[in-house]
């Protein structure tokens, strides 16, 4: 059946329903008896005008037109228009857009969607038409801003709608203010519904078109390549949403002005942040720093956004009112966000053991390397205490729950695991990111764009990887996932592990090449394909001296130079022993020697080859002779 046909299949009879009188709430009900997709027949869609043009597509204000025995109907409807996809995909969009449809049905903070259909070969989303979106309303006002309340209560409309998606597993990606509609009571709704990781992928007939995965200046890092510094996950949204409130609060796009690839550069490679204006309340203010985590994993999930957002409530915005309680900071035990600690919540008779800092390998805070939960204090607070029962010790032990991570089937969040049974599309190493009390984990693995789901009984544990550490591509590999430098012979170059992703892509700078380019300077590597190097575990001098050569580019340099000197001091002081046996006797011949040997090399002697010094001495005698 061709994608036309499908398109054209028995429509489900779609009803608009007015509930209460408020146009903003018409529903399209669908009667279960006789309803089977959400198709709706192009024929019975009119377009009348473009609305606007988008990223992944164009929005139309267009006729729906109803008919039945006894009625004939006609509603202003918006209609998506996605971007075209090559014919033979057409039928795999079109059942993830039905998909989504269903999904999206009980959404409140969702745009009303009415169905989906093929008009002109393009696949388009049939949804309700609102006046506005939160840009219109912007770009209405003189300065462009929205005032604290507004953004206030768009802030908490938008999260909620969000957290709607994402309880359906279903990722935004692209948020930003034309993306959010006004209703007629002034509330914002979600105008996509996860279009751009819907179309990722997709083949597309014009190849000049960049497929991307949200719009630039609203893009996590992850975001950009999420195969390589991926995974995008729930957390990927908060960077969204932040860039919005800041958008509503300045009235500045973030990153106003500069071109795509160098948002790419300040975004993923310089690891910049979106400024956040000041005068915000500490904890909006330290909510939306802790969205622009570069690690996802550090970044607030939706419902902490909207907890915090909601706490303003009842001030109604006046951000003056609140007082200035202190910005929450890190960890300084482990260098956790309160957002990452916030994500698992410790239960008696949970094993535990102390937690190690992220992406480090120091384990000298491993107080508790091995204990059970047997009593939690204050259960709701983040610096809540715990009693952890540890095998030697009589009484329990009380600690901070922040200290602790819970260890279920030998794993916690943030180790190094490998895949029992490798799949060649990814790596077999990569990082958990989650396990739950009965085995369920979720891992990030380059390759693999989204977390990977499975069961802990899937993994092994794998070597772990720490910022700071030494490393090289392994000698079994000989053409490795990601480009690695090689030193002189083609000797695999090592380097410096300077960042490690969420997936276990490790950022590997190489301080023992130089390069005047500090981006060309960082390279990226799989951690199955690596080992470490070690200074105390090199075999043989040459190689100690050879991984001393890998810690900076002047270490070879200094060391010539030093020994240079040291010949050149020890030529100097054999020289002065040599006059102070002249002056005892042979004072010609000796004098001679010294004075021809300083000419020829003064820099370094010793550098001289025996034979030439052998003939030089000749010369010299036979000068002297003469
Ligand atoms: N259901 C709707 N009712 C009224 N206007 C809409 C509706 N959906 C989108 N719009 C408006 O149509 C315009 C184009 O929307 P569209 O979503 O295509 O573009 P965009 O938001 O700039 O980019 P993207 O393709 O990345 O979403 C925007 O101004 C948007 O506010």
């Amino acid at each position: 059946m061709s994608t036309q046909e499908a398109a054209s299949q028995p429509v489900p009879s779609f009803e608009y329903e007015l509930l209460d009188g408020d146009t903003d709430h018409v529903r399209t009900v669908v009667a279960s008896s006789n309803y089977s997709s959400p198709r709706i027949e192009p024929s019975k869609v009119k377009l009348r005008h473009r609305i606007g043009r988008g990223v992944f597509g164009d929005v139309w204000l267009a006729t729906h037109h109803q008919s039945t025995k006894d009625y004939d109907e006609y509603h202003e409807v918006a209609v998506k228009m996605l971007n075209p996809v090559k014919e033979d995909h057409m039928r795999v969009v079109l059942d993830k857009l039905e998909d989504r449809f269903y999904k999206c049905q009980a959404a409140k903070g969702v745009c009303r969607l009415y169905g989906v259909s093929i008009i002109g070969g393009k696949l388009c989303i049939i949804m309700k038409f609102y006046e506005g979106s939160i840009a219109d309303k912007m770009a209405r006002l003189k300065d462009g801003k929205l005032s604290p309340p507004d953004v206030l209560r768009y802030g908490i409309n938008l999260a909620q709608g969000i957290f709607e998606l994402h309880s359906k597993e279903i990722l935004v990606l692209n948020m930003k203010p034309s993306n959010m509609l006004l209703t007629t009571k002034d509330q914002a709704i979600l105008g996509d519904i996860g279009i751009p990781f819907l179309l990722h992928s997709v083949p597309i007939p014009n190849s000049d078109i960049v497929q991307r995965l949200g719009t630039p200046n609203y893009m996590a890092p992850e975001q950009w390549q999420p195969e390589v510094r991926g995974p995008i996950s729930y957390e990927t949204d908060s960077w969204g949403f932040a860039c919005c409130i800041i958008e509503m609060l300045t009235g500045v796009q973030p990153w106003r002005g500069k071109s795509v690839d160098e948002i790419f550069h300040s975004v993923v490679r310089k690891q910049e942040k979106p400024c956040i204006p000041s005068g915000l309340p500490p904890l909006i203010e330290n909510v939306l720093l802790g969205c622009f985590e570069y690690d996802l994993r550090s970044r607030p999930l939706m419902t902490d956004i909207l907890n915090v957002f909601q706490s303003f409530q009842h001030v109604n915005g006046d951000w003056q009112a609140i007082g200035s309680s202190k910005v929450l900071n890190k960890s300084s035990a482990t260098g956790h966000t309160e957002w990452f600690l916030s994500k698992d919540h410790l239960q008696v008779n949970d094993l535990v053991r102390s937690r190690k800092p992220l992406n480090s390998c120091k384990s000298d805070n491993m107080n508790i390397p091995e204990g059970k939960i047997v009593g939690l204090e204050g259960e709701t607070e983040k610096d809540a205490f715990v009693l952890v029962r540890v095998r030697g010790i009589h009484d329990p032990v009380r600690v901070y729950a922040s200290t602790l991570e819970r260890v279920s089937f030998g794993l916690a969040a943030g180790d190094w695991i490998r895949l029992k049974e490798a799949d060649k599309k990814h790596s077999p190493v990569g990082i958990l990111h989650s396990i739950d009390r009965v085995g369920n984990v979720a891992v990030a693995f380059i390759g693999v764009e989204t977390l990977w789901k499975g069961n802990s009984s899937q993994f092994q544990m794998a070597e772990s990887f720490c910022v700071g550490q030494f490393v090289r591509i392994k000698a079994s590999i000989l053409r490795p996932r990601f480009e690695w430098l090689r030193k002189k012979g083609s000797v695999w170059a090592t380097g410096k592990i300077w960042w490690i992703l969420p997936n276990g892509c490790l950022m590997v700078k190489f301080p023992g090449i130089l390069s005047f380019k500090e981006e060309c300077n960082s390279y990226m590597a799989d951690p199955a394909e690596v080992e470490v190097v070690n200074f105390s575990t090199c075999p043989g001098m040459v190689k100690k001296y050879q991984h001393l050569e890998d810690f900076h580019w002047s270490v070879r340099p200094i060391l010539i130079a030093f020994g240079m000197f040291t010949a050149m001091k020890l030529g100097i002081a054999f020289g002065k022993v040599g006059r102070s046996k002249v002056k005892k006797g042979q004072s010609n011949l000796v004098y001679c020697e010294s004075q021809h040997v300083e000419g020829q090399n003064t820099n370094n002697p010793a550098w001289i080859p025996p034979p030439v010094k052998n003939i030089l001495f000749g010369d010299s005698v036979n000068t002297v002779a003469r």
